[in-house]
């Protein structure tokens, strides 16, 4: 039987890297997997999420055919490896960091994915941005402005078939809700 495309969704900042690198090691142990994504973002602002790499270089693997979904955003463009469909057709779960913005174009390629929004309190969703510190004070500004009008458009458009999964809280809490989710279905993970 096919895997299941899972597509995290939330805000710049909403805590999506957080999550899939602290349930990691427990999402392998139910056979999903998570996707290393492709971004024109410099080699030491990425890590085991990402492999970095140019414009010119990504826009070779683009024409290659080496994306299964790719997008541009923020000024940067992102890459899902086709290897996915691979796994997908193993019969492996596949869990994808993807876009807001790129949304419809997945759920017409993946149109059985499982889709979770990430929220967090705009409040404290500001907060952590200037914490992480990754951004300066203006591309901050413009990841806020890029939530405040998706979040409303998102809920009204999707809502069903659209999880969401709180991160205003703790850190944990969001893992084992992610992980119940997936095990049980959200409706058992309120
Ligand atoms: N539940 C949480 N509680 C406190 N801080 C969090 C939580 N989730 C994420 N963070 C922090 O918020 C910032 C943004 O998280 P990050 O995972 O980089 O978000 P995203 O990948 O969605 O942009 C990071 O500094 C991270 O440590
Ligand atoms: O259409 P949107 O939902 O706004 O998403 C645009 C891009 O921003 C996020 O990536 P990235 O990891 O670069 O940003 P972040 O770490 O600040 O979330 C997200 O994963 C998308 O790739």
């Amino acid at each position: 039987m096919a895997g299941r495309l899972i597509y995290l969704i939330g805000p710049s900042g909403s805590g999506k890297d957080s999550l899939l690198d602290a349930a990691r090691p427990r999402l392998a142990e139910r056979g999903c997997r998570v996707v290393r994504r492709v971004i024109t973002r410099s080699a030491e602002a990425v890590g085991e999420a990402a492999q970095g790499v140019s414009p010119e270089q990504f826009a070779a693997l683009q024409a290659e055919g080496a994306f299964a979904l790719s997008w541009q955003a923020n000024g940067l463009s992102y890459g899902i490896p086709k290897e996915i469909d691979e796994w997908l057709a193993a019969g492996d779960d596949v869990l994808v960091n993807g876009s807001r913005a790129h949304l419809a174009q997945t759920r017409a390629r993946y149109p059985t994915s499982l889709v979770l929004l990430l929220t967090v309190d705009q409040a404290v969703l500001r907060q952590r941005l200037i914490a992480r510190g990754r951004e300066a004070l203006a591309d901050i500004e413009a990841r806020l402005a890029r939530n405040t009008r998706f979040t409303a458009e998102l809920i009204a458009g999707h809502g069903a078939g659209l999880f969401i999964l709180d991160n205003s809280g703790p850190l944990e809490q969001t893992v084992e809700r992610l992980l119940c989710c997936l095990d049980h279905g959200h409706s058992a993970c309120a």
